[in-house]
């Protein structure tokens, strides 16, 4: 008989908050709650988005399963006629990787960033009904950072107006865009410009790979998977493919022509838009990707401290009811605390300047409607910045939450380590993390030179106006209390900041060629671009607490979370902290003890701001962090279901098993 008890409810009833308020604040508003749930329910309900165990599938029949679960999820926002609010949900709760994310995540939005409108007006209803499916083919064999150097080619041919795609050498190679391997049937495919004998630099263009008769591919193009990827399951349900074009002929109409276009006469004509925006898919992705931080960090610290509640280890003070020694939760392991709480808090975090990021891009995007360029560089910085931290420290943040459920974190059936394998690949697509961080660091240090001449930093940066304040001010805390005050976290970490860029700013006026200064200094420039990302972190934390917070304790929760953010932070990043003298080692250990008071505050609030989250199991798909707690029968019955367990004695016993054992039985005769 199934277990109905909720083996949490006892943590349930310590909370000292509005958990459905809090549900709120983390979905961003009460509709966004109640679109999300409604759609998280019906997905969780409708067994043709069944979770089978994906780890154990066979790479092809792990491909085949997520085939059919897109083709299902495009069936079902048909029928169901879903909102593009709706089916964001839906694919989202789904939860399974497909083309149908670079489909929608990144060819559609190349085409809507860097097509002109006639070119839209073509290809948009097209994809955004899946007639067509696209991919995004950026990177190469030999080339994915450095994305000028990209080597595939695209000659215009005057005489039949067309461009010629051609993949000179096997490192121009296209290697890794998702959906392409088996399924995509049109490309953007990223080459350099040449017409006229002239090169041009790099530029998209649309190029149909696949047959829409028989999906084979076309004249001219070689198109397969690259293989097998890190993890069972996680990313190995998608296609990542290689292509090769052998002169392959496309209209010219079909290069991606809003911020240059090649005229019928061959002529290169630029227009005034900066040459970046053929780099906004990017832009976008990066933003979207702060947002997906959040999330898979938040599913791994549900899922650890729901079991950290769960599992008891060791003997405890205290007795039950009947007299006898009950072991202690694990979740009340003060180590346990200081690991997991700052995970909690980071999840929390991440998802509030995930919510201003996304306003800043959507500012943007309503600013280049007008020709208005001037805030790019600022979104650029945050988007590369906030992408590299929050990926970073949710990659991390998953493998230690393993490491908090113990052996059973390491079962596939807890969830985390195909987790982890599904998003620790953000660390690297859509731009290396420190490749990111050296972006931020050039712009930090233009907005730094800048400053001789006048010019005033705003948004971000505007901090760094009051460079004379920060490199004097001294931090006010005596003791632990002191700490609980956000004015002074903010301050110091901005001090923190500052100092280390003004130091490498300082450094690289050392050398007489600046390429080589910036080459030299740049494990110091991103820790200085590492120490203004979290400036941001922390000041879009605080401005989020001063929006009109609802619900008992919500606020007050809220608040200890952004201080375990910050003094956590402190704690990591102590010798930035001292080195600079922005806090002294006193103040240092006074942030340690108050952490120690923040965790104690957190504690009964636990498994309730977990629960916050709204996440459903079957989005979880984890037998560790189940709503109901009820681990252990989970965990047992879900061995019971390994294929090596569908026979008592396993295949290979007579051929491999036997001949040992007799072997032996042999020897001991002897
Ligand atoms: C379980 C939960 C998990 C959820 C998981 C969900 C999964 C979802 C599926 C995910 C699918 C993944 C899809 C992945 C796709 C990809 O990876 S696509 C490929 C992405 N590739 C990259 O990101 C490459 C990184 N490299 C670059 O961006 C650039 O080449 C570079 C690093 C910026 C360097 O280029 P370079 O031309 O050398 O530039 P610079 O000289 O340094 O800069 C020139 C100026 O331009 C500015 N700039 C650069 N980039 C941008 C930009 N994007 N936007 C605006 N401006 C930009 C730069 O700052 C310079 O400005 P100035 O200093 O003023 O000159
Ligand atoms: C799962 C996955 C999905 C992907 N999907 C797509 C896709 O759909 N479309 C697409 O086009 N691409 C895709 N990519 C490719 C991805 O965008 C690139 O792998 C990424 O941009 C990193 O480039 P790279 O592989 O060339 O790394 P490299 O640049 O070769 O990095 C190797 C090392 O060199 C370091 N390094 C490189 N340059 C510098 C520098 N200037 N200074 C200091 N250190 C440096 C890096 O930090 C890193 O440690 C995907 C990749 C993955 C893993």
């Amino acid at each position: 008989m199934e277990d109905t008890v909720d083996h949490l409810a006892h943590e349930r009833s310590k909370a000292q908050f509005n958990v459905e308020e809090m549900k709120i604040i983390w979905a961003g508003s009460l509709h966004a709650l109640q679109v999300s749930d409604r759609i998280a329910k019906l997905v969780a309900s409708d067994p043709g988005f069944g979770k089978e165990n994906r780890a154990v599938l066979s790479r092809k029949d792990l491909f085949k399963s997520a085939l059919k679960k897109a083709a299902y999820v495009w069936k079902r926002i048909n029928e169901l006629g879903l909102s593009e609010e709706e089916t964001s949900w839906l694919r989202f709760y789904v939860d399974e990787l497909a083309y149908d994310y670079v489909h929608w995540g990144m060819f559609v939005p190349a085409i809507k960033g860097s097509a002109t409108e006639e070119q839209q007006n073509k290809w948009l209803p097209l994809a955004n009904t899946m007639q067509i499916i696209g991919t995004y083919a950026q990177t190469e064999l030999g080339h994915g950072s450095n994305v000028r150097g990209l080597e595939t080619t695209a000659t215009f041919d005057p005489v039949t107006d067309e461009f010629i795609i051609h993949s000179p050498t096997l490192t121009s190679s296209k290697w890794w865009p998702g959906g392409l391997g088996k399924v995509a049937t049109h490309a953007v495919v990223y080459a350099q410009l040449i017409t006229d004998g002239k090169e041009y630099g790099v530029n998209g263009f649309l190029v149909q790979i696949r047959s829409l008769d028989d999906h084979f591919p076309l004249p001219g193009i070689t198109v397969g998977d690259i293989g097998m990827k890190f993890g069972s399951g996680a990313f190995n349900s998608m296609d990542n493919g290689v292509l090769r074009f052998d002169r392959v002929r496309i209209p010219r109409n079909q290069m991606l022509m809003r911020v240059s276009k090649v005229t019928r006469e061959g002529k290169y004509v630029e227009s005034n838009i900066p040459k970046q925006i053929i780099y906004g898919a990017m832009v976008y992705v990066r933003q979207t990707i702060v947002a997906d931080a959040s999330i898979a960090l938040s599913r791994a610290v549900c899922i650890a401290t729901r079991y950290s509640a769960v599992r008891r280890q060791f003997g405890s003070p205290q007795n039950d009811q009947n007299g006898n020694g009950i072991e202690t939760q694990v979740i009340d392991y003060k180590t346990q605390q200081s690991r997991l709480f700052p995970l909690l808090a980071s999840a929390y975090a991440f998802r509030f300047v995930g919510e201003w990021l996304k306003w800043l891009y959507t500012d943007l995007i309503q600013k280049l409607e007008g020709n208005d360029f001037s805030t790019l560089p600022e979104v650029h910085a945050c988007t590369a910045g906030l992408k590299s931290l929050t990926t970073s420290a949710a990659a991390d943040g998953i493998e230690e939450s393993r490491k908090l459920c113990g052996g059973h974190g390491y079962l596939s059936s807890s969830g985390l380590p195909e987790l982890y394998a599904t998003f620790v690949p953000a660390c690297t697509y859509e731009g290396d993390n420190v490749v990111l961080l050296l972006q931020v660091s050039r712009f930090l240090m233009k907005t730094i030179s800048q400053l001789q001449s006048g010019k005033k930093p705003t948004g971000t940066t505007a901090y760094i106006g009051h460079v004379e304040h920060l490199i004097q001010c001294g931090c006010n805390v005596k003791k632990a209390e002191d700490w609980l005050n956000l004015c002074v976290i903010l301050e110091a970490f901005e001090a923190r900041a500052i100092r280390l860029l003004v130091a490498c700013a300082e450094n690289l006026t050392k050398f007489a060629n600046p390429l080589q200064g910036f080459s030299e200094l740049s494990p110091d420039l991103v820790e200085a671009a590492v120490a203004h990302c979290q400036v941001i972190v922390v000041s879009k934390f605080i401005e989020k607490l001063q929006q009109n917070i609802q619900g008992i304790g919500v606020k007050q929760l809220l608040e200890t979370l952004c201080y375990i953010y910050s003094l956590n932070l402190i704690h990591k990043h102590l010798g930035d902290f001292l080195s600079t003298r922005s806090i002294t080692p006193k103040q240092a250990s006074l942030a340690s003890d108050q952490l120690r008071s923040l965790y104690a505050k957190v504690r009964p609030n636990a498994i309730a701001l977990v629960d916050a989250f709204n996440y459903t199991d079957h989005f979880l798909g984890s037998v560790l962090g189940s709503y109901d707690g009820n681990v252990y029968p989970k965990l047992y019955e879900e061995a019971w279901k390994d294929p090596l367990n569908e026979s008592v004695v396993p295949d290979g016993y007579h051929e491999n098993i036997r001949p040992v054992l007799k072997q032996q039985l042999q020897n001991a005769r002897l």
